[in-house]
């Protein structure tokens, strides 16, 4: 029976052991902390929990504009119960998860695993197991997907002490909400906490080290977002650097590269993650990382060591639980012999949870721009949508990228309340090669905010180049 050993049991892990269950496989799995990863425990689910509370208060104070009374002072955050909603439904995820794994018969260790080959070069492997509970074992393996995952990166000049300089994974122990939380950092956490505190109406300085927030997406998008984010009090600190944040009495002082100083009360520390790979034994099997400890991998998940896959954020690939799941199941039929495609990230599709929504797939307006004769952009406002006026929206659009020769749709963006639901359509057509006449054929709901998706494929049919 062939034996595999997964170290971390976050998406890339689970996912992989559930596919090679399947085939037949011994497989054990090794989790330090629970089930579901950080992905269950700390960072996708919880966050996307909060947000939903966050999202619930604005939604009660924008009932008042379709016509309901609502009396603003009353609307309040019971930042316990919100908290421990949030804590409460990870475990329950990450229960569900584990329960899954061991009723297909995978061996679920909560321990630490490392490498111990003694011999580098070897096509089997050691893999030492330390369980929190029990004496240290080791695993003889025919295959090992390393899974670790990342973890949020400290500035040597700023560490958190989980009180006032929080990182994301702190933030579920707050008691009450902060007077004035200093986010720094503007990515996607970044930015997606800035929104949900602002939405549960606390000030929020967003600390941007470049002129923009969401520096990697779609430049219409993110400035929907930045206006959003200052109506409801948001500020942004533009081309501000952090050099130091300090504890100030009960408060905290984050002071910029350029000298200026920002106070508050709680900081927020989103300025990316590390991976998880330095103490796990990868040069004992002559495994490889870039410079910024990132397991190097090819598209079927293969690193540089016989055997050994690599799965997830601790490859960097593309730091999303749905490319990490993928990265694992892939490691595993490749390694159990089913001819597998390999990871293709145009078809990725991915959402930013801000208020509103950012959801994109496939190639984007910047890509456009770079090919000005290859890639056509047309975006159309949500704003003449008649569910959109329904519930009061104002802002937010629908874009599509695509190859006027062929009329063929290459990627979308969505921003809007539910971007991440409404982006399928786009990805569904990226994925399978539709071309706009295929999507402006199909009937849309009316009313609905997928309407606008049909009327922009119609719209393109008149920008193509005849040839549809
Ligand atoms: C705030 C935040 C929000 C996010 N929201 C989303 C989202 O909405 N959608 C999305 O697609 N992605 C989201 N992501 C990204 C997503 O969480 C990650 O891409 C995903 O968790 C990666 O899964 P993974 O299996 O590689 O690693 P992880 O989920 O990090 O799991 C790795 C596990 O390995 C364990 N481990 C580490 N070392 C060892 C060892 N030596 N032995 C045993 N176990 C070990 C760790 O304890 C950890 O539990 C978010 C990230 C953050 C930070
Ligand atoms: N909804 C989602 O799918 C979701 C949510 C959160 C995170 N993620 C993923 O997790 C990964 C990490 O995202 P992230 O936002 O945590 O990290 P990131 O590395 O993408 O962004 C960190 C930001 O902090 C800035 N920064 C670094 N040092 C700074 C300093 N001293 N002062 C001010 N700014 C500074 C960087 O310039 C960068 O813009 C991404 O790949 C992201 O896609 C996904």
């Amino acid at each position: 029976m062939t034996t595999i050993a997964i170290m971390g049991g976050g998406p890339a892990g689970y996912e992989a052991a559930l596919v090679a269950v399947q085939y037949g496989a011994d497989v054990t799995l090794i989790e330090l902390d629970g089930v579901g990863g950080a992905c269950v425990l700390t960072d996708c689910v919880p966050s996307k929990a909060f947000i939903a509370s966050a999202a619930g208060r604005t939604a009660v104070l924008g009932a008042r504009d379709l016509g309901l009374t609502v009396d603003a002072d009353r609307v309040s955050v019971d930042v316990p119960t919100v908290n421990g909603r949030v804590n409460g439904l990870a475990l329950a995820q990450s229960t569900d998860i584990r329960s899954q794994l061991e009723t297909q018969g995978i061996t679920v260790v909560q321990g630490r695993a490392a490498f111990a080959d003694r011999t580098t070069g070897l096509a089997r492997h050691v893999v030492h197991v330390e369980p929190v509970d029990g004496d240290p074992f080791d695993l003889d393996c025919d295959f090992v997907v390393v899974a670790t995952g990342a973890s949020p990166r400290v500035l040597p000049t700023a560490r958190p002490d989980g009180d006032r300089i929080l990182t994301w994974r702190q933030v579920y122990s707050l008691t009450e909400l902060p007077e004035h939380l200093i986010v720094v950092g503007s990515g996607v956490t970044g930015a997606e906490f800035a929104s949900a505190f602002t939405e549960m109406g606390v000030r929020v300085t967003l600390v941007s080290s470049r002129d923009r927030v969401l520096p990697s997406e779609d430049a219409d998008a993110a400035a929907v977002i930045e206006k959003v984010f200052s109506e409801h009090g948001g500020e942004l600190a533009r081309q501000s650097r952090a050099s130091s944040v300090e504890r100030d009495g009960d408060g905290v002082v984050v002071t910029l590269t350029d000298g200026r100083q920002i106070r508050g009360s709680h900081a927020l520390m989103t300025v990316g993650a590390v991976p998880n790979t330095a103490d796990i034994g990868l040069d004992r099997v002559g495994v490889d990382v870039n410079d910024q400890g990132f397991i190097t991998v090819d598209r079927v998940s293969r690193t540089s060591a016989a055997n050994v896959y690599a799965a997830g954020d601790c490859t960097g690939v593309l730091m999303l639980a749905s490319v990490a799941a993928m990265q694992g199941r892939i490691a595993m039929w490749h390694a159990l012999g089913e001819g597998v495609p390999p990871l293709a990230l145009n078809t990725v599709s991915a959402n930013v949870f801000t208020h509103p929504e950012i959801a994109t797939v496939g190639n984007s307006q910047a890509d456009a721009e770079e090919d000005p004769s290859g890639l056509q952009v047309l975006k159309l406002p949500l704003a003449t949508n008649a569910r959109a006026k329904m519930h009061g929206l104002e802002e937010g659009f629908v874009k599509l990228v695509i190859r006027p020769t062929t009329g063929l749709i290459t990627g979308g963006v969505v921003v809007a309340p539910d971007a991440s639901e409404l982006i399928l359509p786009i990805a569904m057509a990226v994925q399978n090669r539709l071309t706009v006449r295929n999507l402006a054929y199909t009937f849309s709901v009316y009313p609905s905010l997928s309407g606008s998706l049909t009327e922009l494929a119609r719209r393109l049919m008149f920008v193509t180049s005849g040839q549809l």
